[in-house]
């Protein structure tokens, strides 16, 4: 089940179960004769239906309705109003669901906003209307409901935010990972040819990795690459990305980088990393390949296979190399 699915089964069944209890009460309420509280009843009923009814109009687009907030608002207004519509009979109980609904749909503040209003609603009715040991219950009981809603919501927007981090991180290294690169390159692109801003990017490989792996092992090789990623984190500034690409190579996408910026930060790279201290491994160097958006690149493939050329070239110049290279390879 996907997590737009998820949303409409339980956004829907929330405000259906919410529905179908105000409309008891509206009878109820009708049955007896209290006929301001059956139409403010009948209206929250209305309301939690239409809001039944947006949630299975609008299930494709369920991560970014935006008619849930105002829905809300209405439920939270009326169900405020009927606090108020008289001393008889008891409508507190009308909050609870509401406050559920509320957290049930919304983002955390959102719903806290909403739910701290009702509160407010809560804890006046009750201090006017109701003997101080009965008030200080009911108000106890709506705060705890309140905390306890916002607890899980909280927990569950947290959940969601590390499963989509841990998609698109590479674990070991922290930078973020292939598929990523392949979503967000060609969007960095588009931006930078939108704004006419340059945009740099720089494809950059541990020499002899390979052999550091044989003679030390998988764990020092990993744990260089992970220390090397570190290391290029504490230089890069913020707005810059890294990737971590799945043949050990790294990535960097450079937003607003001209060809003499990005010619100063491989330089910067290069030496910071041949002058670093990676024990056990002692001395390690890497090789960079650049390029800078030309004003024909539309694809990101062509940015990404020119910094592969760049960095083939400098490979072949020997290790502890940085290539810059404007335009493609000519062929051979
Ligand atoms: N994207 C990016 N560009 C860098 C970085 N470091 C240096 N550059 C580029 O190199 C240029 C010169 O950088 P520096 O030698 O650090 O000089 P600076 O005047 O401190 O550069 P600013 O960071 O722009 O203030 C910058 O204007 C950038 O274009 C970096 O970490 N990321």
């Amino acid at each position: 089940m996907t997590e737009a699915q998820l949303r409409t089964a339980t956004h829907g069944l929330g405000y259906g179960l919410t529905a179908l209890f105000m409309a008891a009460l509206a009878l109820q309420n009708l049955r007896y004769g209290f006929y301001g509280l059956f139409y403010l009843g009948a209206a929250i009923t209305l309301l939690a239906a239409c809001g039944m009814l947006y949630t299975i109009v609008v299930r494709r687009q369920q991560l970014s309705a935006r008619l849930h907030l105002p829905i809300l608002s209405g439920l939270t207004l009326v169900t405020g109003i009927a606090q108020f519509a008289g001393p008889h009979p008891e409508t507190s109980h009308w909050l609870f669901p509401l406050i559920l609904l509320n957290f049930l749909i919304l983002p955390l503040w959102q719903a806290l906003i909403l739910s701290a209003t009702l509160l407010l609603a809560l804890t006046l009715r009750a201090l006017i209307l109701m003997p101080t040991p009965d008030a200080v219950m009911l108000i106890l009981a709506g705060a705890g409901l309140v905390a306890l809603a916002a607890y899980f919501n909280g927990r569950h927007t947290h959940m969601v935010q590390s499963a989509e981090t841990l998609a698109i991180t590479d674990s070991l290294t922290g930078a973020h990972n292939a598929r990523f690169l392949d979503e967000t390159l060609q969007k960095e692109l588009s931006r930078s040819r939108a704004t006419g801003h340059p945009m740099a990017v720089i494809r950059l490989r541990i020499d002899h990795l390979a052999e550091i792996g044989n003679l030390h092992g998988t764990t020092v090789r990993q744990r260089l690459r992970r220390d090397v990623a570190e290391s290029l984190f504490s230089i890069i500034r913020a707005g810059d990305t890294l990737y971590a690409l799945d043949d050990d190579d790294f990535f960097l996408v450079l937003p607003f980088t001209p060809e003499e910026g990005v010619r100063v930060i491989v330089e910067r790279i290069r030496r910071t990393i041949r002058d670093g201290a990676w024990p056990p491994v002692g001395r390690v160097t890497v090789s960079l390949g650049c390029t800078i958006r030309q004003d024909t690149d539309t694809q990101a493939d062509t940015v990404m296979a020119r910094a592969e050329s760049a960095l083939d070239r400098a490979c072949q110049e020997g290790t502890d190399r940085a290539w810059f290279q404007a335009e493609p390879e000519p062929e051979s």
